[in-house]
């Protein structure tokens, strides 16, 4: 189906991408309209963070072009806590840097992290500092949320917390596009296999 410009979160055309010796991926097209989301799968190396990445502005596809409409939360394998950072210090300085006026206790219960709020990264557990990195996701709206294994890492009650965070933000207009390995826990509206 086609859809006016003004309709779409976000689309592709043409991407095509090389790495080393390798043609990674040739004419991926594909679009994001609100309340939409995209999942892409493939076996390791296939190319979905390459793609993911060049999607979020931050590698430059050898082929094709990317428009978003708006802004985007980024949300990769690497958490990005230094390890000093706390839950609270590290959404409270993502906060500052978006203008956020989100209620950080109110994130950091939501996210599971009251216990370990004032502990720092290094001893947070894996799926701490996944939640973590994860809270970012609530302290501002942005339309479209692009998610490198959302779910690694997490106990049923963190994948839980994810799905309905997802869920949340689709019904509310948002797109999703997210690199998942195994169950999405949810029925995306596109599928892109590499
Ligand atoms: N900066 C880079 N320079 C050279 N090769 C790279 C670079 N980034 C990724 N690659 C290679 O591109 C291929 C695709 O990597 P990518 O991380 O996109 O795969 P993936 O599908 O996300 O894999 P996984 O499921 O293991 O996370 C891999 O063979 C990887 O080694």
């Amino acid at each position: 189906m086609l859809r006016g410009v003004t309709e779409v979160l976000l689309s592709a055309t043409g991407l095509g991408m090389i790495r080393g010796e390798r043609v990674l991926f040739t004419g991926v097209s594909l679009s994001v309209a609100p309340g939409e989301s995209l999942v892409l799968r493939g076996s390791n190396g296939a190319g979905k963070t390459t793609l993911l990445r060049i999607l979020a502005g931050l590698t430059r596809p050898e082929a094709g072009e990317v428009v978003r409409t708006g802004l985007h939360h980024w949300f990769a394998h690497r958490e990005g806590l230094k390890p000093h950072e706390t839950p609270r210090t590290h959404l409270g300085l993502w906060a500052k840097a978006w203008g956020s006026d989100s209620d950080l206790d109110s994130v950091l219960a939501q996210m599971g992290l009251k216990r370990p709020a004032d502990v720092p990264a290094r001893y947070l557990s894996a799926g701490q500092r996944r939640r973590t990195a994860l809270g970012r996701l609530l302290l501002e709206k942005r339309p479209i949320w692009m998610l490198d294994e959302p779910y690694t890492a997490l106990d049923a009650e963190g994948r839980e917390l994810v799905l309905e965070l997802i869920e949340d933000h689709l019904k509310s207009g948002g797109g999703v596009v997210a690199a998942i390995h195994g169950e999405s826990g949810f029925v995306p509206t596109n599928e892109v296999v590499l």
